[in-house]
């Protein structure tokens, strides 16, 4: 009998087991894969050329400067940072127009404008105005109980944007937003709950800058390095199937395939959908059911291509894409330059990525690379390596970056994200109050959900 038991070993698990360990607990950690990590994960690039391993980041990559806990966790495992490249122009495609422009926006502008027509974009400016003061009434914990909460979750994204915008331009500039950033999901405009796009922004906010940094060597290092000293209390390869707490006794049953592990407490740090798999004895609350029911996985493929250089650079551009293109409506230079590589970081997600996913092999990589050469030029057509990872089709993921809330979830289950069920409480990225969606908030909720453990235990 363990102390606890932690099921999951992605960031937020990982960082709970160590934390009770340090308060001296014993712990054991489950986790499904043959691999730690989760979202977190790198693989070195393949090249012809012998060179030392580069690596690149098949899910989290970047991290900013208010990610205290996780920049002091890369601190203590001497993990080095650079800053994200992004000087030269940023290359704007919309519609048939194409623009390059000293600036950058994820919701947020930054340096100069692009040279669409002013209309289209002082159209975006205003309910972008208007946004951010709806976002600046939202609390920063948790929002389903605040007075404007479940008018706000009885809407979409998408009917937000139809009452608020009148381009075409500035009603993509909302629906590239939902498409692109950690929090939500992504998810198209008309699945999202307008209260979780407002609140995500409110507590994760793109004005942060949560991508201003990339790891040498790629952040999918962290998680091996979190699980040294785990030794044999860490147990891959087994999907936990049922998690049993008998009444009246101050134990808990996890269950695999291949054995049972007791603990005192137990710390299943999984996005909700997945703990769905997980039958529990006794039976979850009705809320909790409908959240792992509701509570969806992003649909997101990451693909990294890999250059000799970063040629792009020589044209005076940063190697940042934006734009309502087919299939890659977002890129962005992730050349770390201890390797000499060129290499972008390419999104393929929501609708789009359900065409593209319905495509061979070929085809999909033949639309990724005329998407890029569309925004920088030929020479993308012609990479080293070329790496997608698909992760709503991994099983114990079921999608990237993260979950997202449709209408009226947040009202009805909002409570059930923390509240322990049992001996059971609940981590990962998605019951964080704080950078949801990011490593930061897997961090903050395995610390969270320490502690709670911890105080139970005494
Ligand atoms: C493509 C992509 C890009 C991203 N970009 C960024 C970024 O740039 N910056 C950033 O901060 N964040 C980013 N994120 C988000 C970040 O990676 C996640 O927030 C974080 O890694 C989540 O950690 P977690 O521990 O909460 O969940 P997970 O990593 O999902 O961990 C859950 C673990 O539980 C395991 N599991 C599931 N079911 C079972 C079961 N039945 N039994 C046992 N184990 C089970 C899984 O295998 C997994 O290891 C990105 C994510 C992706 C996928
Ligand atoms: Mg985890």
């Amino acid at each position: 009998m363990k102390d606890v038991v932690v099921v999951g070993a992605g960031l937020a698990g990982l960082v709970a087991a160590r934390q009770l360990r340090q308060s001296g607990l014993s712990v054991g950690v489950i986790e499904a894969a043959a691999s730690v990590g989760g979202r977190m994960v790198r693989s070195p690039l393949q090249l012809e050329q012998a060179r030392p391993p580069a690596w690149v980041d098949l899910g989290g990559q970047w991290v900013g400067p208010s990610h205290s806990r996780f920049l002091a966790l890369l601190e203590a495992h001497g993990l080095r940072r650079f800053p994200s490249p992004h000087g030269g122009q940023t290359v704007l495609c919309f519609g048939t127009q194409r623009c390059t422009f000293s600036g950058f926006f994820q919701g947020f502008p930054e340096g100069q404008p692009p040279s669409v027509p002013s209309r289209d974009w002082d159209d975006a400016m205003n309910a972008l105005k208007q946004f951010q003061d709806l976002v600046a009434t939202l609390p920063a914990g948790h929002p389903h109980h605040h007075p404007a909460a479940a008018a706000l979750d009885r809407l979409s994204f998408q009917d937000w944007i139809d009452t608020h915008t009148h381009t075409p331009f500035a009603a993509w500039y909302f629906a590239y937003f939902c498409r692109a950033v950690g929090f939500l999901g992504p998810a198209e405009p008309d699945q999202v709950s307008l209260l979780h796009v407002a609140w995500g922004q409110r507590t994760a906010s793109q004005g942060d800058h949560p991508e201003e940094d990339l790891i040498h060597g790629g952040a999918g290092q962290l998680p091996a390095l979190l699980a040294e000293g785990l030794g044999d209390a860490l147990v891959l390869g087994e999907p936990v199937r049922a998690i049993d707490q008998p009444e009246g006794e101050a134990a808990v049953t996890v269950i695999t395939d291949r054995a049972s592990h007791h603990g005192r407490a137990v710390i299943v740090a999984m996005p909700p959908a997945l703990a769905g798999a997980i039958r529990f004895t006794p039976e979850l609350p009705a809320d909790r059911l409908a959240l792992q029911e509701g509570m969806a996985m992003g649909n997101c493929t990451k693909v990294l291509i890999a250059y000799g250089w970063p040629w792009w650079r020589e044209a005076g551009l940063s190697g940042i894409g934006i734009g309502d293109r087919p299939w890659v409506e977002l890129c962005a230079d992730s050349s770390d330059p201890e390797t000499g590589l060129g290499v972008l970081a390419a999104f393929v997600v929501g609708r789009r990525r359900e065409r593209w996913a319905a495509l061979g092999a070929e085809q999909r990589r033949a639309a990724v690379l005329e998407d890029l050469a569309a925004y920088f030029g030929p020479m993308a057509l012609e990479p080293l390596d070329y790496v997608e990872k698909n992760w709503p089709e991994e099983p114990f993921v079921g999608g990237a970056f993260a979950a997202w809330m449709p209408p009226g979830l947040w009202t009805r289950s909002g409570d059930a994200l923390l509240r322990p069920h049992g001996r059971v409480f609940w981590a990962g990225t998605e019951v964080a109050e704080r950078w949801p969606g990011f490593f930061e908030g897997a961090v903050d909720s395995g610390e969270r959900a320490a502690a709670a453990v911890a105080a139970l235990l005494g």
